[in-house]
């Protein structure tokens, strides 16, 4: 199989090119697989930082004085292009994250793509309205905010980088995007097929560099929004540094979501969820349903099924197409993870299967389960990020959704039942922004995606991620004379 060139052509794509400042800390790409060094960037430094910011602004000037069709036909042309190289940019993924190719060909620049595509389809449609107030009337107009600053996280590069350009561009406005200094490759390629597509130089810039690198380019007063994909105590530190600017935000952070599981439920099917919702990604995902609410009826049944069903992890090189679970990002993400395990063993969880790093060069750990969980424990409390499930037994409805809500995080939730009138009535009680209904973490782009409490502010996808990257205009138009007082 011939791998994509990992090593990219300089650290940073600024005004439609790459370019490279090498005094800037070298930041070394990692394969997860074998722990080995496949590339190298350089952090921006502040000159990269400035060319980025000016580009964007030059660029989003050109860009919004396009038509919605113009701006929406870039962008469809962009997803033409992902898809045609959803192959190559699949590798990328997997190289840059160690997930496996079986995941990212289906995921990971598809859904990359589904974003351009449809707010591309948008873009034309983003109007204001007319308000009719007797003789006078009033319009209003949507208007783009000016340049963006994207931040992502490391488990879904191509994904965050699109989640963010395509309806920040739609609305016409400009990106400077900064990835996770974990996963730096990806974003890259997104960059240079948006020129490709014909986006004006500087629509879409970015730039590597670690927490400091993030932190300058959110002070620049030239930045109008922020949206950061992250953990909830950066996003404490980026929403303050906002709120200095009073910039518009989108914060989508951390979870540690329930599923409850009812006696009534299909198991087989309610097992399958609870695998897509704690396993995929190896468990780094946000939304995942890691605390596991199961009914005391089939509770034994659930464990035993979930135990057997384990088996069927297959690991290995996460480039083979049939390996379908990979290594952790990171040696610190499996240590941290390792960590939390050690925790739930320490504080009485019952292990029924993994519980350890697995043999290899890489970041592996097993998937593991965990049963008779309690709600004060570590793991039932805490984002582990990892493959992880832990499983907690339940007599009611009522408890199980105090029980679920007994958290300080509102991402996800999910609910597996038969009975529709219990399914509908659960959800609504439950405190998340993504929620599912005998299923678990579908994100299609047609449905708005964030959480509430601390998982979130504002919402990506769907026509909901419009209003983040917009303003409203109000124009009143008085058609009669002025009566003033004196
Ligand atoms: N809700 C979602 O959509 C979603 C999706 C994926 C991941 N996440 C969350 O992300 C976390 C894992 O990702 P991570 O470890 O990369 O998160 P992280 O918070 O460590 O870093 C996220 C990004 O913020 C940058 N950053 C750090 N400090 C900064 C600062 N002071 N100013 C500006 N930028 C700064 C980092 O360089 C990185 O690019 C998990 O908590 C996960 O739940 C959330």
């Amino acid at each position: 199989m011939t791998l994509p060139a990992p090593q990219p052509k300089a650290s940073h794509f600024v005004g439609g090119y790459y370019i490279e400042d090498t005094s800037g800390d070298e930041i070394a790409v990692i394969y997860p697989f074998t722990g080995e060094q496949i590339a190298s960037v350089h952090a921006a430094t502040d000159g990269i930082v400035e060319q980025a910011i000016a580009a964007a602004l030059h660029a989003q000037q050109d860009w919004a004085a396009r038509s919605g069709t113009e701006r929406g036909r870039v962008l469809r042309r962009a997803a033409d292009i992902m898809r045609a190289r959803n192959h190559e940019l699949s590798q990328l993924e997997t190289l840059d994250t160690g997930k496996p190719y079986q995941e990212t060909s289906l995921v990971d620049a598809t859904s990359g793509a589904d974003a351009l595509e449809y707010f591309g389809g948008l873009a034309a449609s983003l109007t204001g309205e007319h308000i009719p107030l007797g003789e006078d009337w009033a319009y209003t107009m949507r208007e783009p905010l000016g340049v963006c600053a994207g931040i992502g996280a490391w488990n879904y590069p191509t994904q965050i980088a699109c989640w963010k350009a395509a309806p920040a561009l739609a609305c016409g406005n400009a990106m400077v995007f900064k990835p996770s200094e974990t996963t730096t490759l990806c974003a890259l390629k997104v960059a240079e097929i948006l020129v490709e597509a014909g986006a004006p130089p500087g629509l879409f810039n970015v730039i590597q560099g670690r927490g400091d690198v993030g932190a300058k380019l959110i002070a620049d007063p030239r930045i109008a929004k922020v949206s950061l994909t992250g953990s909830v105590p950066t996003g404490r530190k980026v929403y303050a540094a906002a709120a200095e600017g009073i910039k518009n935000v989108t914060m989508e952070l951390g979870g540690k979501s329930p599923l409850l599981i009812f006696d009534d439920a299909d198991l087989e099917d309610a097992v399958s969820g609870a695998i897509l919702a704690n396993f995929y990604s190896s468990g780094q995902v946000c939304s995942n349903g890691t605390r596991v609410f199961v009914q005391a009826g089939i509770y034994d049944a659930f464990v035993a099924r979930m135990a057997e069903r384990l088996h069927g992890v297959k690991t290995g090189d996460p480039l083979d197409p049939e390996v379908n679970f990979g290594p952790l990002v990171s040696a610190e993400q499996r240590d941290k993870v390792l960590g939390y395990i050690e925790a739930g063993k320490a504080e009485g969880a019952r292990l029924v299967t993994g519980g350890a790093a697995l043999e290899g060069p890489g970041f592996w750990v097993a998937p593991t389960l965990f049963a008779d969980v309690t709600d004060e424990m570590t793991i039932a409390r805490e984002e582990i990020f990892g493959p992880v499930l832990s499983v907690l037994k339940f007599d009611d409805e009522a408890e199980a959704v105090a029980r679920g809500n007994a958290t300080e995080f509102g991402l996800s939730a999910g609910v597996f039942t038969t009975n529709i009138t219990r399914a509908h009535r659960v959800i609504r009680q439950l405190q998340a922004g993504s929620c599912f209904i005998n299923s678990y973490n579908d994100a299609p782009v047609e449905v708005p995606f964030g959480g509430s409490k601390l998982s979130g502010v504002g919402r990506e996808n769907a026509k909901a991620a419009i209003e983040h990257y917009s303003q409203l205009k109000s124009v009143y138009v008085r058609m009669s004379q002025i009566e003033a007082p004196f």
